[in-house]
Parts: structure tokens; sequence; C-alpha cells
């Protein structure tokens, strides 16, 4: 049993909260300033508390307040050197969180996909840490990085599923308009997302391989192919990448300059 504390029970927080609940093996403490935060994960959550003392005693907590919260909740948060103080915070460094705690800082960047178990994350840490390692095993899948790499990191699996969800309603909206019902584009849509994805994670075949195998020769697929082949779509999917990208070393920037 691991005891995780989630402090901020926003959207992320929220979403860790219940991936962890669903995976099994955790007590878990959410704590928040507005009590109001505890409705989308009462059920999820051993205990929800306003009280910053309640967390101490965990084995990891997390920080999942935005960026400018950080050094609020640091000047607050009591913590022993052999606890593991785990932050998500975009732009926000391991040393700017070390230099106010005792506790072991790990930084991740999760997504949105941890409420069901389906997260991509990225985790820069000095050595492996146990716990975080058994949470981002239960929650999907991740990825070791040198912490340099996180901007980038931010903006692919961090944002990215806003941009996934942006493509992914911009084929269902056209699929409606040329007369499929909602429900069922969307089903369509979500579900053809959803296993492109896994057949990446588990083909050997590389990106391009399995566009080809989708196009048949004199098909349907090559005609929709010619249509992005011939567009800029691919430097704008790349553009929206780089400005998250640039956003996060904006961020960090403004934490290191204890900015808020
Ligand atoms: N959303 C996402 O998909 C991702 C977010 N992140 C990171 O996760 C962090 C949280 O983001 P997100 O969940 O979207 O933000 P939210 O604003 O949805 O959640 C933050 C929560 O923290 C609460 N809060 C505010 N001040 C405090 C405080 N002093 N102590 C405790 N809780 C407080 C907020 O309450 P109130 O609303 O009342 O202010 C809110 O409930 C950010 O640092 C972000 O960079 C990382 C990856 C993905
Ligand atoms: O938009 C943001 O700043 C946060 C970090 C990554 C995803 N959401």
């Amino acid at each position: 049993m691991i005891d995780v504390s989630v402090i901020g029970c926003g959207n992320m927080g929220s979403a860790l909260i219940t991936g962890l609940a669903e995976a099994g093996g955790y007590r878990i403490t959410a704590y928040d300033v507005d009590p109001e935060a505890f409705e989308a994960i009462e059920q999820h959550a051993d205990r929800t508390t306003t009280d910053l003392d309640d967390v101490r005693d965990s084995d990891v907590v997390v920080l999942a307040v935005k960026p400018d919260i950080v050094p609020l909740v640091l000047e607050d948060l009591e913590l022993d050197a052999d606890r593991t103080l785990l932050t998500i915070a975009a732009g926000v460094s391991r040393a700017v969180v070390s230099a106010e705690t005792d506790a072991e800082v790990v930084r991740v960047m999760p997504n949105l996909a941890a409420e069901t178990r389906n997260m991509a994350a990225a985790v820069a840490w000095d050595e492996p840490n146990e716990h975080v390692a058994q949470m981002l095993d239960d929650l999907g899948e991740y990825v070791v990085i040198d912490e340099d790499l996180m901007h980038v990191a931010t903006a692919l699996n961090g944002s990215g599923p806003a941009f996934v969800f942006y493509l992914l309603g911009a084929m269902a909206d056209r699929a409606v308009d040329e007369g499929l019902a909602p429900d069922n584009a969307e089903v369509l849509a979500a579900q053809t997302f959803k296993g492109a994805a896994e057949t990446v994670l588990r083909s050997d075949r590389d990106v391009e391989t399995l566009i080809d195998a989708v196009c048949s020769p004199g098909g349907t697929t090559i005609e929709g192919m010619d249509v992005l082949w011939n567009s800029d779509v691919e430097e704008v999917v790349g553009d929206a990448l780089t400005a998250a990208r640039r956003r996060s070393e904006e961020l960090a920037d403004d934490a290191e300059g204890g900015e808020q």
C-alpha cells in the first residue's frame, strides 16, 4: 500500500486520484483549499482535507497546483527527507522545488488520461524512485528523460491530449456534416484514434509503413492522404507543439525568477 497525497484537486489532480483509486493499492489523501474541488473525487479518495498538515505523512506528495501557486504551497509544506515530493507543474524545475523542501523531488509531466489509466508520462529523477515508478506503471506508460527535455515532453504528452481532441473533433465534425449522427461520429472517431494509437504502440512497423498499410492502391485512403501531404498540416501541427514547448520555457523563467 502506497500512501499518496495530492495537493490540488483540479483537472490533473482529480485525474491522478481517479486513476490511482481504480488501480488499487493506494491510500489517497486529497487536499485542496476549496472543498468544492472534492466533489469529483470524493468517491475515489480515502480522505479529503483542507489542512495541509494532513499530507505530511504520505510516502508520495503530488504537487498538482498551477505553476504560479507552487511557491505558495511550498512555503507552508513541511516534508521530511524520507518523503517524495512529485511535482507535475509545467515549467517548474526540480531545482526550484528542491530549494524549498527536504523531501526527494521527482518531476513528472503526466497527462489527463491518468483518469482512464492510459497516461503518457515523462519523468526526470536522479535515480529511480520505487513508489513513483509503481504509480506511473499503474497509470499507463512512462519514459525517463533528462530534465532539460521536459519542455518538449510537456508539449508532446502534457498538452498533446488537447491537440488530439482537436484533431479528433475536426474529423468527427466533418463526418457529421456528411450525414453521421454526432454520437456515432464521436464513437467512431475516438475509437479510431484509440485503435491507431494502440497499433503504433504494439507494432514494430513505423508510422509511414502503417500509413501504407491503410492505403489500398487506387482506394479511398490515398485520396485523403494526398490532401494531407499537399497541405501544410504537418508543419502547423509541429508549430502547435513548438508553441507549447516555448510556453513551458517561459513558465520556467517565471518560476526561476520567483514571479507569481
Ligand atoms: N491539466 C492538464 O492536463 C495538465 C496539467 N499539468 C499541471 O498540473 C498542474 C495543475 O493543473 P490543472 O489541474 O489543470 O489546474 P486546475 O486549476 O484545474 O487545478 C488546480 C487546483 O488547485 C487548487 N488550488 C489553488 N490554490 C491552491 C493551494 N494553495 N493549495 C491547494 N490547492 C490549490 C485550485 O483551486 P481553485 O480552482 O479554487 O483555484 C484547483 O482546484 C499545473 O501545474 C499544470 O501545469 C500537467 C500536465 C497536464
Ligand atoms: O496547459 C498547461 O499549461 C498544462 C501543462 C500541460 C497540459 N496542461
